[in-house]
């Protein structure tokens, strides 16, 4: 090592000290008004922001002054090219402020925002959240689904072009062409955006086949004047905000009525289940793999539920206070499956804080975005199998045979496969929006022209450009990429099925539990403690024994299904796809 090899060395050293202290006193900020959203609360966050910014800038230029490419060891070249990048620290100070006020004033829009009806005025969590999973009148499903759209994105509208202006000319300014590919550049894959691609159009034909099924049953249900049964689906009716995920309207769905049922909700109430048990449940399932248990602080300090006495931004997150000590969960949790679900997917972010939290700052990261979404997922495939919910008292015992097989794959279906054309317009919206395709002209228009094309789904009642339907959803003004989430849903397959195998559990991928197998413990636990100090194709060979991202174990997984809905599909002669695309339902009829 030459001498200055070893200056940058000792360099990184001070960085990485001064930056957990910074870090953490911004963390501990944006805590404080993410639980306690007030004027007060945001100015001290956004104070601790400009300080963050201010370390980032000076060590960050330091770090541009070392000419690293002779360096021997990779890592400090690693670290000191991810220090160039000083995102939003590249711009002037006033234009930082102007940037997180922004930001902070849409998220507040999004977290304080509620419809009122009377004198009863409902949030989105519990309230619209549970009108959209219970309801099967259309018009009050309606009422719901318009009122939360005039009261968050609608507000937002004019703010978000100043938003893509300065994200855009920090993203320059760190010599990317725009905001998007900044964000894809964490991928470090040229070619993510057709690699995303191919995986669409791979698993495509499924979503074909679920959609024309779900229209059908929507069908029976609605009548032939509200569903169109060659055309898109009113976007208000699959039992989600979003129509995102659409487990919440299995009850229409069912395919074998008189086999197993498969909702562990209704145990969870009658034996009294609490927010506090559902996560004693995910960490007990962590810690029987032999992976690290959650500290005390984390029960002393974590958030999981909503409080009555003040306003918080209820949407789940995970927290990383960036001193190896101090890690949180804030989620206003509710008693269901579906809370159970995102409970071991925010706890799958923190066993990921704790396995990495011995490397620099810059590598306390997933080896990809979509890593970090995929743990707590891969968890929750094993822990929403019938045996497992079985043998945690949720469900009676499984009867083995294939029409409860059948049944349970549609449930998990309705999760995964639904969400597979959502996971990927989100940022085909934003990618265009960055890169100046979509004008603010048509930021509405472009995005129903999406939702038709890739998820099938129409608005139920006519939108224009006074509307802002993407900010409807907590990552477009929380400014929360959205890729990862589709790159997860594909790799947690691959995760699955690398695990079951350590496992050594050899049957059908659906039917795989790897509750206490030390060895899938092992094999992914290994992967976490990288962080991000190598490159994610090298992570990905560590645990399935592949470099590339594969749709194969996700269409291996759900074959059973695949094969029932292509038969019960051509049984009822369905369209696949949505051909009368400009249909639109009936309206105030
Ligand atoms: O948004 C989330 C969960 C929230 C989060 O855990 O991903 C959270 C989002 C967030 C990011 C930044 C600031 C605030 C919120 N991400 C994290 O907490 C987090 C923490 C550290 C590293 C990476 C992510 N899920 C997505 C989609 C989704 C993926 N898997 C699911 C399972 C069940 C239900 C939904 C999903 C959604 O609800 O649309
Ligand atoms: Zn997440």
């Amino acid at each position: 090592k030459n001498a200055n090899e070893r200056e940058a060395e000792d360099f990184l050293s001070v960085y990485n000290s001064t930056a957990e202290e910074v870090w953490n006193a911004y963390t501990e900020a944006s805590w404080t008004y993410n639980t306690n959203i007030t004027d007060h609360n945001n100015q001290i966050m956004l104070e601790k922001n400009l300080a963050m910014s201010n370390h980032t800038l000076q060590y960050g230029r330091q770090a541009r002054n070392f000419d690293f490419s002779d360096f021997t060891d990779s890592e400090t070249q690693r670290l000191l090219r991810k220090l160039s990048d000083i995102d939003k620290a590249a711009l002037t100070e006033e234009k930082q402020k102007e940037y997180n006020q922004i930001v902070s004033d849409m998220e507040t829009i999004y977290s304080k925002a509620k419809v009122c009806k009377g004198d009863k005025c409902m949030p989105l969590d519990p309230d619209l959240t549970e009108i959209m999973a219970k309801s099967r009148d259309y018009d009050e499903l309606l009422f719901a689904w318009k009122g939360w759209r005039d009261v968050s994105g609608k507000l937002m509208r004019g703010k978000y072009t100043r938003y893509v202006e300065l994200g855009n000319e920090a993203a320059t300014l760190n010599g990317h062409a725009d905001n998007g590919a900044y964000w894809r550049s964490w991928y470090e894959t040229p070619t993510l955006e057709s690699e995303v691609e191919r995986l669409y159009h791979e698993l495509q034909p499924l979503y074909h086949e679920l959609h024309a099924y779900v229209r059908r049953a929507l069908y029976k249900k609605y009548g032939d004047k509200k569903i169109n049964l060659k055309g898109p689906i009113p976007a208000h009716l699959l039992g989600n905000m979003w129509a995102q995920s659409w487990s919440n309207i299995y009850d229409l769905l069912v395919p074998y009525p008189n086999a197993a049922q498969v909702d562990a909700t209704p145990a969870m109430i009658a034996q009294k289940w609490t927010a506090k048990r559902m996560f004693e449940e995910s960490d007990n399932f962590f810690k029987s793999l032999g992976l690290i248990p959650m500290p005390d602080e984390f029960w002393e300090k974590s958030m999981i539920e909503k409080p009555s006495d003040r306003d918080v931004v209820c949407h789940a997150s995970a927290w990383d206070f960036y001193n190896r000590k101090d890690f949180r969960i804030k989620q206003c949790t509710v008693v269901n499956m579906d809370d159970l679900i995102t409970v071991h997917h925010e706890m799958g972010h923190v066993q990921y804080f704790l396995q990495y939290k011995d490397q620099p700052v810059t590598f306390r990261e997933g080896a990809n975005p979509g890593f970090h979404e995929a743990i707590g997922d891969v968890m929750a495939l094993s822990v929403s199998t019938p045996k497992h919910l079985h043998s945690i008292g949720l469900l009676e015992k499984p009867d083995e045979n294939e029409e409860s097989d059948i049944n349970y794959l549609m449930s998990i279906a309705l999760d995964k496969i639904a969400f597979l054309p959502f996971g990927y317009l989100m940022d085909q919206w934003r990618w265009k929006v960055f890169d100046g395709r979509f004008p603010d002209s048509e930021y509405n228009q472009q995005w129903w022209n999406l939702r038709l094309k890739y998820q099938g789904v129409c608005p139920p009642v006519l939108r224009s450009e006074e509307d802002f339907d993407p900010g409807a959803k907590f990552h477009i003004p929380a400014n929360v990429p959205y890729i990862r989430y589709f790159v997860s849903f594909v790799i947690q397959f691959q995760f699955h099925k690398a695990l079951c195998a350590a496992a050594g559990q050899t049957g059908p991928l659906h039917k795989c539990d790897i509750y206490q197998s030390l060895d899938a413990g092992k094999l992914l636990g290994d992967a976490m403690r990288l962080g991000n100090s190598k490159p994610w194709p090298e992570v990905m060979m560590a645990i399935t024994g592949n470099t590339s991202m594969s749709a194969e174990p996700l269409v291996e997984y759900f074959k059973p299904l695949i094969s029932w809905l292509e038969k019960e599909n051509r049984k009822n002669s369905e369209t696949l796809g949505w051909p009368d695309y400009s249909w639109t339902p009936a309206m105030n009829t």
